[in-house]
């Protein structure tokens, strides 16, 4: 047989080849152009809430968007926009209760400008009133009814789905706090690691934390279980020890030492929480008008407020509101009230961060921050109100008194310590959204949080994209070698054959 006449059949003959390689590229592009279509979030629809803030001195609303169909996941709620109700908090209008729900007028028609129309009906809206609410209630429960009902029904006259106005309680207003904090800050999916929320109002002051020791009193533990991670918490609401209430008390107490001592008319009320050559005139009862103390019988006086500057006689007088003789448990913070060591990181909201911040105390050691209070307590007033002449007089006036208190409430309230006070973050927001109550209270009544942890995808929708890419890119490099080396070991052959 002729050898020359043995026709070698080559399996990779050129066109078969590029048919084949176009057929897999193409099918490539398709399936990585499907998996792209396929998983990709249709257009995002948002969903809002809105949440009243009736708080003592005034009202916020908040409103909250989420993508729809991501809300059981942690973090995805955020602050679309906020609205401050003009005036004071809802508590002022007990002798004209309608004037309550007029006020909320405004920033309510702004919500629906804010909200597209089409969400409006399905858009909750809930009011949760705070400590100065509470108060009122216990002065005159008709009257904070009256309040409540007026705000009722001017959220019911808008198109959204009202959910109810209420008096939230002490332990809520600080449960909630801490599930904001940690839910903005994404540490609920984490075993460990949350952090501890301090929240200071005007009329109330409330400490939540994961403590490590055990928490001997009912009232003060709250459990949860959110995202398959079981909390065990510890929160206490102090009612009037906000800033404003606790200004009250502390003045109420220097006025009935300076009244018993001195009956010289007119009184003259030496406070070392203001400034030097602050001298104002007040009324006694504009200082016991408030169900946190007992009136005073001299009822009509009026006295002379007058600033002596000097921040450690000024905590020596703020240290007198807090009672720390009586404590029924192993240990107390203040007025017989349990509280484990202080824990962990903790976010400082609110009237914390407001003065603080104004202070340019947020960041300081303890000695630190004591030293610049000092200076600034004793800073004339005349001097304070030319370095600030935007500032209301009365909001400038406490500012010395308001971080004092702060310091006291927390070193010998909490028992913060120079060594961790570092661990105090004095924060307004996390993210766009402020920390407060509002945000835990939302996600809370509308089942955002779920108690196990939702199905999550393997991979987020990026890198599952990318994955895919690599991935087919690979195959395609592979079928590429193959195909060379199979070319080259045919010519090869071919080759010897010749
Ligand atoms: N920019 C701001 C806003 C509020 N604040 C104070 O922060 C406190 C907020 O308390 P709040 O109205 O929420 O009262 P609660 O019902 O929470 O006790 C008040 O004492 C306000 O005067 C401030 O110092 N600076
Ligand atoms: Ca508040």
């Amino acid at each position: 047989m002729d050898e020359q006449g043995v026709k070698v059949k080559n399996p990779w003959h050129r066109p078969v080849v590029i048919f084949l390689a176009a057929v897999i590229i193409v099918g490539i592009i398709i399936m990585v152009a499907i998996s792209v279509v396929q998983n990709k979030p249709l257009h995002q629809k948002y969903k809002y809430g809105i949440v009243l803030d009736a708080g003592s001195s005034h009202t916020s609303v908040f409103i909250y968007e989420w993508p729809a169909e991501k809300e059981n996941n942690t973090g995805m709620v955020r602050q679309k926009h906020t609205c401050n109700v003009q005036g004071k908090g809802i508590s002022s209008y007990s002798a004209n209760p309608q004037g309550a729900g007029a006020s909320l007028q405004e920033c309510m028609e702004e919500a629906k400008q804010k909200i597209p129309a089409h969400r409006h009906p399905e858009t909750p809206v809930y009011l949760g009133a705070t400590a100065g609410m509470r108060l009122l209630r216990m002065e005159n429960e008709e009257a904070s009814d009256k309040v409540l009902d007026s705000v009722a029904h001017s959220l019911k006259s808008y198109p959204f789905s009202y959910q109810g106005a209420r008096i939230i309680s002490g332990q809520e207003e600080g449960a909630f706090g801490w599930i904001t904090v940690n839910y903005l800050s994404k540490n609920l999916r984490k075993p460990t690691g949350t952090l501890g929320a301090l929240d200071l109002g005007g009329a109330s002051t409330q400490i939540t934390f994961v403590p490590q020791q055990n928490i001997e009193s009912y009232d003060n533990s709250i459990d949860f279980r959110l995202y398959g991670n079981d909390y065990h918490l510890y929160t206490h609401s102090f009612l009037c020890y906000g800033k404003d209430q606790a200004l009250k008390l502390s003045m109420g107490k220097k006025l009935e030492s300076t009244l018993k001592a001195d009956e010289t008319d007119p009184i003259e009320l030496r406070d070392p929480c203001f400034h030097p050559g602050y001298n104002f005139t007040r009324t006694v009862p504009n200082v016991f008008n408030t169900p946190c103390m007992k009136e005073m019988k001299l009822a009509n006086e009026t006295f002379f407020h007058v600033g002596l500057g000097n921040w450690s006689q000024c905590q020596q007088s703020i240290r007198k509101v807090f009672n720390t003789i009586n404590c029924p448990y192993s240990r107390c913070s203040f007025n017989g009230v349990f509280q484990p060591s202080v824990y962990g990181d903790f976010g400082a909201f609110s009237a914390f961060f407001f003065v603080m911040d104004f202070l340019n105390l947020t960041s300081d050691t303890l000695a630190t921050t004591k030293q610049k209070l000092a200076a600034y307590c004793s800073t004339p007033w005349k001097k304070i109100v030319e370095n600030h002449p935007n500032i209301k007089e009365k909001y400038l006036s406490e500012y010395c008194f308001s971080a004092t208190y702060i310091l006291t409430l927390l070193e010998d309230g909490y028992k913060f310590t120079s060594n961790n006070w570092k661990d105090i973050r004095f924060i307004k927001k996390i993210g766009d959204s402020d920390a407060g109550w509002t945000l835990g209270y939302m996600l809370n009544l509308t089942n955002m949080i779920p108690a196990e942890a939702p199905d999550t995808p393997l991979m987020p929708y990026g890198g599952y994209v990318t994955f895919m890419f690599l991935f087919s890119l690979l195959i395609l490099v592979l079928l590429l070698l193959v195909y060379f080396y199979f070319r080259r070991s045919t010519r090869t052959g071919q080759k010897d054959i010749i």
